[in-house]
């Protein structure tokens, strides 16, 4: 088999991984990011990361984005081998499976919302431009933009723009969303509709989410399991009653105290 021949996907049982890390090492220069990580999540899971400023919170999603390799370790996706890469091809195959949404909203200014969120589908998964506009019209009901789909972004406010940004993530239908502090650049009185959003996603839809929050209710809510993370390791973990309400180590603790 060439190296560039992508494996046909997988479609995984509820007992295989979706997301699995294996003795990462993330390196910037002499700064060790991520430390031999090794943690894994289920089809269907809600995982939250936690943890003090510059653990590796956001590293392990931009992996997973292919925006940067890891120095050591593997990592799968669907039983597909991400890295050490197998080629661009097979990149490319499982990168379609995962949608992100970041803490700036990145819509293209000159687009009206509907087209925002059809461009992708229409250019990578080749759907018809009606099927695409039927979707993100549904995805649009979904985020309580149904109204606004002929708007431009600057139309909008913060909070509207990110929730375009989540229909326009799950347009791909990806398996797995990554959500990376996505209420953070937004002002205060608009952090709460996002997250509902969030919330009725994660209640009613199988998708598979890995969260990066400073927002502690939230990740209460919606997770089912919690890892904590300091100086790139996974220093505990489980469920949300467990690590907010009876934490073992002292550094959860510590953590916990600063920020609830
Ligand atoms: N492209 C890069 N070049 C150099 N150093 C980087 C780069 N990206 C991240 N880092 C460093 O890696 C460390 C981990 O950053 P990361 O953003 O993953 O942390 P985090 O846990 O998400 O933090 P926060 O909660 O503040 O977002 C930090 O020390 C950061 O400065």
């Amino acid at each position: 088999m060439s190296a560039e021949t992508v494996k046909p996907a997988e479609t995984p049982s509820p007992t295989a991984d979706l997301i699995r890390f294996d003795k990462v090492t993330k390196r910037f220069g002499d700064n060790t990011v991520l430390d031999d990580l090794c943690f894994s999540v289920k089809p269907g899971k809600h995982v939250t990361l936690i943890g003090p400023s510059g653990s590796g919170k956001t590293t392990i999603l931009r992996l997973l984005m292919t925006l940067m390799k890891p120095e050591e370790g593997t990592i799968h996706v669907n039983g597909q081998q991400l890295f050490p890469s197998r080629g661009e091809k097979q990149l490319r195959e499982v990168r379609k499976n995962i949608g992100m949404v970041f803490q700036q909203f990145n819509l293209f200014p000159n687009m009206t919302v509907l087209r925002n969120i059809t461009e992708a589908p229409v250019r990578v998964l080749g759907l018809s431009r009606d099927e695409a506009d039927e979707r993100a019209r549904e995805l649009l009901d979904m985020v309580g933009l149904g109204e606004r789909a002929d708007a431009k972004p600057t139309q909008l406010s913060g909070g509207q723009q990110q929730r375009v940004a989540i229909a326009r993530a799950l347009a791909m239908r990806p398996q797995v969303l990554l959500l990376d502090e996505v209420t953070s650049a937004l002002d205060p009185e608009l952090v709460a509709g996002v997250l509902d959003v969030l919330r009725d996603i994660a209640r009613t839809t199988d998708i598979t989410m890995l969260c990066v929050t400073h927002e502690m209710n939230f990740a209460r809510d919606i997770s089912d399991d919690v890892l904590m993370f300091d100086a790139g390791r996974v220093i505990e973990s489980g469920p949300p009653e467990k690590i907010f309400g009876d934490p073992e180590h002292e550094r959860t603790r510590e953590f916990l105290g600063a920020v609830l």
